[in-house]
């Protein structure tokens, strides 16, 4: 296992950030940490990382102590809202991190080229872009292939355009063997983006599944959307018992176990019906009932 959590507990003051915090993160997985503002996600990563402390639990980076050289060694971080200095271009910031880590600082240009930076790798920081910032902290997470990578709302500041190509670099480096935990307010792409998926909710952890699992755990209901043949969307509604959301359409709602069944009520209405749609519960619906339900 890259990363195991157990019992992680921290403190500040009397108030309590996280609370017996425990999930592995395997070779290769890309696990998505979600919470609310304040839910303890960047307390957790801290924590990982060696930066702070935790009161309880145990930590284990490759078997390792948090923090230790060789931990630090296989491990990348971007943070929440990475900063560079200004006056240098992309290419000398990267040389120096490159230098920092003890690599041969001419893999800048090929980092820079990889997360799309090429063409401006000799313009100052200063002048970029939040996103092309945040690209050079991508860059610099690449350096020195880490095992585990832990990455801080790393899209916030991304286009639609650049989160795919973001995206598109974790999958290559999932591919390889790196273990990834990212946080993200961005559902909708973690939603399509991750193998698993963590909530943490006021420091209590209140999921810990993949995706198809917290589904069904949640047992949220499902919308069918049946597009009926003009002319004919109140009488699938009446015979289906749904409700008729415009001139065509009729949804319905059901379980999980009714699912099929309703779909061949569909079906026997034949001709009357043009298509049907399947909209299960969006990771909005899973993450705002495991949130809920660790607050009650
Ligand atoms: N150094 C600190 N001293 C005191 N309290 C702190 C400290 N760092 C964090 N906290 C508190 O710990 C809690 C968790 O904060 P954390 O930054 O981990 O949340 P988060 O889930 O990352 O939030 P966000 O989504 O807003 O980034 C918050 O109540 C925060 O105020």
């Amino acid at each position: 296992m890259c990363l195991t959590l157990s019992q992680v507990t921290k403190r500040y003051d009397d108030h309590t950030v996280l609370d017996a915090v425990g999930f592995d993160v395997a070779a290769g997985e890309r696990v998505a940490l979600l919470g609310h503002n304040g839910a303890g996600k960047s307390t957790l990563m801290k924590i990982i990382l060696g930066l702070v402390t935790a009161e309880g639990g145990t930590v284990s980076v490759h078997g390792l102590a948090p923090g230790s050289y060789r931990a630090r060694m296989q491990t990348a971080y971007l943070a929440e809202n990475a900063s560079f200095h200004p006056s240098l271009t992309g290419q000398e910031q990267l040389r120096y991190y490159l230098r920092l880590r003890g690599e041969d600082p001419r893999k800048a240009a090929s980092l820079l080229e990889r997360v799309g930076l090429g063409a401006a790798a000799n313009r100052r920081i200063g002048t970029y872009s939040k996103g092309m910032r945040q690209r050079v902290g991508m860059a610099q997470a690449l350096i020195g292939e880490p095992k585990l990578l832990i990455l801080d709302e790393p899209t916030s500041g991304l286009d639609p355009v650049s989160r795919r190509e973001f995206y598109v670099i974790l999958d290559e480096l999932a591919a390889q063997g790196t273990a990834i935990l990212l946080s993200s307010h961005a559902l909708t792409e973690v939603e399509a983006r991750t193998d698993r998926i963590v909530i943490l909710s006021s420091g209590v952890m209140v999921a810990n599944d993949t995706l198809a699992n917290l589904r069904q755990q949640a047992s949220l209901p499902i919308h069918l959307q049946v597009s009926a043949q003009r002319g004919k969307a109140d009488e699938v509604a009446q015979k289906l018992s749904g409700e008729r959301s415009n001139g065509v359409m009729v949804d319905l709602v059901c379980n999980s176990e009714e699912k099929l069944a309703r779909l061949g009520d569909i079906s026997a209405l034949g001709p009357l019906v043009d298509d049907v749609d399947v909209i299960p519960p969006s990771l909005e619906d899973i993450y705002s009932h495991f949130s809920k339900r660790g607050n009650a």
